[in-house]
């Protein structure tokens, strides 16, 4: 057998040069189906969700916290009816030039529409786009744009709050709004955070949007204005800031903040600890990533076939970072990570909360950027999450790691989509509908090269006897492409997908 073997491997010289010439050579990775797939034997592993044993709840339970924290981003458990304003500079070529350049006001506002519809029970009432030469640093609005909302107010009774759909506005600026409108006043950092609240169902979402919340807290206790004390104390202001003195707001967030760190480092080095145990390490992993809504839970589902997976039309739909096992063509078993979204216009800190599983993602050995081209913001849409992850710390490797795959081709007209591919290079990004299956073929074939040639695996023939102690490793250990026997039935030739150090390992047992 040891020369069989010795006989395979000088015919087929070094593995890896004879791989990569046949994966080049090679236009689909799929083969037929190997004839007897039901006895090779892979390593299932099925449960990849943590039992990480922290006591979140009570971390994160302090009722003074939530009094303080609820009057500030004015959770309201009935919902309510918005006016939507998405506010833009006029006449400035910022929009044209500056960071936003593929996008567009009226985009930035059906953006706006769609995350109040997210939230349960909140409602879009009316909604309008408010151009202002400059904005004003203590009502964000002038006095003319004040009237113009006063007036609809007037008009529609029924609306009982307002979403200025910017990242973040100073506390000062909500402050005279509200005094001004008799409403109360929302961002887009405070929105978030409320769709983040109603959908964080685990331990770790929980623990980071509660992270998530510090940064905003911090800065309505510093801009805090003095005068303003006494009647936000009183509540004479929507909401107000509660009784709880300024000294001891900046304390009550500090603990916070150190309990919630203290958490995260303990979630951190849980996550780090599976990662690296032998029932993972040995997985590709393949993070998806994306903004949000543009179906990175749809593809894991349609490339694992996990029932349980639920794509949802709302944004931030997934709040958990979750590694889902898929089987490739070739048979190689990979995790894919499904990941929290990331939208335009809000602080980075938002985000950046996510860090301690998004790390899962960072330690990928590919990274599928997942686009919606239905959306006519895609562009722009891209590029933040492109911007985003470099600041996540994928450092330079971001750019190789990349597979793009351009979903919900479905949604856009025939010509559209030819326009698009003339447009976009073809050879790094694969269009696709994960609805109707349209692309994924060809795109699980590319993906799946850009798997093994990132975790430094190759594809070869190992000649073994058949039904020999070699075989039986062959099944149990690897990934088989397929397998012929040839006509004597004294000998298999096996295609296997193989790492360095698998090969070393067969070649310790069986060759010497
Ligand atoms: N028409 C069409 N709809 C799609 C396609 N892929 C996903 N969707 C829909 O788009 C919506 C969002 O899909 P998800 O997979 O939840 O998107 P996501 O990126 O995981 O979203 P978040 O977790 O919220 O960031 C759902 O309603 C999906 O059914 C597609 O190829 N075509
Ligand atoms: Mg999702």
């Amino acid at each position: 057998m040891i020369k069989t073997s010795l006989h395979l491997l000088r015919r087929f010289g070094a593995f890896h040069s004879y791989t990569n010439r046949h994966l080049n050579s090679c236009g689909s990775l799929i083969l037929p189906r190997i004839r007897n797939k039901a006895s090779v034997n892979f390593q299932t592993v099925r449960d990849f969700c943590s039992d990480w044993d922290l006591d979140v709840e009570s971390v994160l339970k302090d009722n003074s916290y939530e009094e303080f924290s609820e009057r500030i981003f004015r959770l309201s458990q009935h919902g309510h009816n918005v006016l939507v304003i998405q506010p833009f500079i006029k006449h400035q070529s910022s929009w044209e030039e500056g960071k936003l350049k593929n996008t567009t006001p009226e985009l930035q506002l059906e953006e706006a529409e769609a995350l109040i519809d997210t939230l349960s029970q909140w409602k879009v009432s009316d909604s309008m786009l408010l151009g202002v030469p400059s904005f004003n640093r203590t009502y964000f609005f002038g006095s003319g744009q004040v009237a113009r909302i006063k007036e609809i107010l007037n008009k529609k009774k029924s609306i009982s709050a307002i979403f200025v759909s910017t990242n973040i506005l100073r506390a000062r600026q909500i402050i005279n709004l509200e005094l001004e409108l008799n409403v109360p006043v929302f961002d887009r950092y405070t929105i978030v955070i409320q769709i983040f609240r109603q959908h964080a169902n685990t331990k770790e979402a929980k623990l980071q949007v509660a992270m998530a919340e510090l940064p905003y807290l911090r800065q309505c206790v510093k801009g805090f204005p003095l005068g303003l004390s006494d009647r936000l104390a009183s509540g004479s202001v929507i909401g107000g800031l509660g009784r709880v003195l300024p000294q001891k707001r900046k304390d009550l967030l500090k603990d916070r903040e150190q309990k919630l760190k203290k958490a995260i480092a303990s979630l951190r080095k849980h996550r780090e600890r599976l990662r690296s145990s032998p029932k993972i390490g040995s997985y590709p992993i393949v993070a998806v990533m994306g903004y949000t809504n543009a179906g990175k839970t749809s593809l894991i589902k349609a490339l694992t076939g996990k029932d349980s997976l639920k794509p949802r039309n709302q944004l931030f739909a997934t709040l958990d970072v979750t590694k889902h096992e898929g089987l490739l063509p070739c048979n190689l078993r990979v995790l894919y990570v499904d990941t929290v979204g990331f939208i335009t216009n809000i602080p980075t800190d938002l985000i950046e909360s996510f860090t301690a599983t998004l790390e899962d993602a960072i330690h990928s050995d590919v990274l599928i950027h997942i686009w919606d081209v239905s959306n006519p913001d895609f562009l722009q849409q891209q590029q933040h999450v492109m911007d985003t992850l470099k600041r996540l710390e994928f450092g330079g490797n971001l750019e190789k790691k990349v597979f793009v795959v351009a979903n919900k081709i479905d949604r856009i007209a025939k010509d559209k989509l030819l326009e698009l591919k003339m447009q976009i290079p073809q050879n790094n990004t694969f269009f696709v509908s994960t609805k109707t299956g349209e692309g994924m073929g060809e795109m699980l074939d590319n993906l799946q090269k850009k798997i093994i040639v990132a975790t430094g695996r190759t594809r070869l023939k190992i000649r073994v006897k058949t039904g020999g102690s070699e075989e039986e490793w062959i099944r149990k250990e690897l990934p088989v492409v397929g397998m012929e026997l040839e006509n004597d039935s004294e000998h298999t030739v096996f295609s296997v997908i193989v790492t360095k150090a698998q090969m070393d390992i067969f070649k310790h047992k069986f060759l010497n």
